[in-house]
């Protein structure tokens, strides 16, 4: 399945060129689509990012599906290997995770039954700083998932520059199934279980998928208890008067905003003539959503766990936050069309943002889009050979690693005050937020268009340059 599209590069190069190569990109576009849809997308030009053998897993304690989010990651660095020159030897190193911490979280359901959930924190790689990521819960949640989107976090911190390795956690639980009180348990009994290996210096967890402020209020208080000291340095996304930053609820989405915006003017598009459709109105797709409607773009299409709604005209974003903090979830809401979850994918527009879970823009859906422009608000959602489908058909993909990096970033800035006990306002956090990102966007910009790579593999570079020079640096031996 891995690396049977192609890459073709002078599409890419047209669209991370300035405005004035628009035209050119668009009458590419076209050409790589009719190539796609002859069945003939092999002509286009053979390149450096082409994996021809799907990555192997040598792990013995995992044994990935297809299309699972260890064997994207890995796709993704094998990808990166050939751009790495001596530090190409350390490889391995991105391959595997430093530590994985599996534990078994029991609690006291509220009719005094005992029911026990997996948990896991993962510590990808620790080269450059502590640990740091987020934390989920979801049924779905594994082992290897979870190794993945520590993996991510390890390109990401170092993608931007943030001064961490990467890591994640999560349970397997369905927690809309739980009481507070029941959640409240599971969160303390789990921040226990991981709390030998978590730590101000050691791992900061945050939220992710399904976790907030309040969970990072337990998680908080259950360490601080713990060690005998309150210690708000343990973890970010906290609510603001536990040592909580402005702007971290809706640095994420609004990072999407920001490297969206700029991609955007590198495109020569419009923002106020885009049709855009959003996967996920938790987080960071309601406030990606809010942000480009603010900015004047049409919210064409959005689709959750219970439904998909699409409105031609634009929808009412606000109105759809009321709906969705009232009711759960999209379906339901009055001011739109109902869909198939299928149409969702071929709907009319220019901006895709993929910002609910991994393997989502599969090669088969990245064909029926019409979206010129992916922001990956999701971490992993794009599959490596729906990547080489969006290359082929002249789609550009800003990744995850540096689309959502707003959230840590901030995260970053909430540890920061955390220390130092003095608080920045929210001008000064998303004024730092945006030139942080603007500058890391700027950055991987220019490698894609020097090596001729994707923006994926381009924040890869400059990602697994800084994380295995850190290694080298360091050395092997204590
Ligand atoms: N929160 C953060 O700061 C960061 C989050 N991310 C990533 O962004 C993504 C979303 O996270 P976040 O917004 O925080 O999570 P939330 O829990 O706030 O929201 C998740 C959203 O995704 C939807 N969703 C879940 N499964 C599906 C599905 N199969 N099909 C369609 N929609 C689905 C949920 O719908 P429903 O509610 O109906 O289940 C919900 O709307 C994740 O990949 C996460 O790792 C990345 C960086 C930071
Ligand atoms: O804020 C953080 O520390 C991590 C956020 C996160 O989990 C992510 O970026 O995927």
């Amino acid at each position: 399945m891995y690396g049977v599209g192609a890459t073709d590069y002078s599409v890419l190069r047209a669209l991370t060129a300035p405005a004035d190569a628009a035209k050119a990109h668009k009458d590419k576009a076209v050409s790589a689509e009719q190539q796609h849809s002859t069945g003939d997308a092999m002509k286009t030009p053979k390149s450096k990012e082409q994996v021809t053998a799907p990555p192997v897993c040598t792990l013995s304690y995992i044994h990935p599906e297809p299309d699972s989010p260890w064997l994207t990651y890995l796709a993704q660095v094998d990808r990166v290997l050939p751009h790495l020159g001596h530090l190409a030897r350390w490889g391995e190193t991105l391959k595997r995770p430093k530590r994985a911490l599996i534990v078994d979280v029991p609690i006291e359901m509220d009719d005094g039954s005992v029911r026990h959930f997996e948990g896991y924190r993962v510590q990808h790689n620790l080269s450059r700083g502590p640990g740091k990521g987020g934390v989920r819960y979801h049924p779905n949640v594994t082992l290897e998932e979870v190794m993945a989107l520590s993996a991510w976090m390890t390109i990401k911190n170092a993608a931007v520059g943030l001064p961490y390795g990467g890591a994640k956690g999560g349970i397997r639980v369905t927690p809309s199934e739980l009481s507070r009180k029941e959640l409240e348990r599971l969160t303390r009994r789990y921040t226990s279980e991981i709390g030998i290996i978590i730590g101000p210096q050691q791992d900061i967890p945050a939220p992710d998928v399904n976790t907030n402020g309040q969970i990072m209020a337990w998680m908080m208080d259950t360490y601080s208890m713990n060690v005998g000291a309150t210690a708000t340095g343990v973890v970010t996304g906290k609510p603001i008067p536990l040592g909580g930053s402005l702007g971290r609820v809706k640095a994420t989405g609004r990072g999407v905003f920001v490297t969206g915006s700029e991609a955007i003017r590198r495109l020569g598009l419009d923002v106020k003539s885009l049709r855009i459709a959003v996967q996920g109105f938790g987080n960071v797709g309601g406030t990606a959503a809010e942000l480009f409607a603010q900015a004047g773009a049409k919210i064409v299409a959005v689709q959750d766990h219970t439904g998909t709604i699409i409105h031609e005209q634009g929808l009412d974003v606000a109105a759809l936050l009321r709906h969705v903090s009232s009711h759960g979830g999209v379906a339901g809401f009055s001011g739109a069309q109902k869909a198939d979850d299928e149409a969702f994918w071929g709907v009319r527009c220019d901006v895709l943002i993929p910002a609910a879970l991994e393997g989502q823009v599969t090669a088969e859906r990245a064909r029926k889009t019409t979206a010129k422009l992916i922001l990956e608000g999701a971490n992993g959602p794009t599959l490596p050979a729906a990547d080489d489908v969006c290359a082929s058909r002249g789609i550009l993909v800003v990744p995850d690693v540096i689309c959502n990096a707003g959230g840590v970033t901030v995260s970053y800035f909430e540890w920061v005050q955390d220390f130092s006990s003095f608080f920045w306002d929210e001008d000064d956090i998303n004024a730092r937020l945006d030139k942080i990102l603007g500058n890391a966007l700027a950055r991987i910009w220019d490698t894609a268009d020097q090596l001729k790579i994707s923006l994926r593999t381009a924040a890869f570079v400059v990602a697994c340059e800084r994380v295995l020079q850190a290694r080298e640096e360091r050395g092997l031996y204590p």
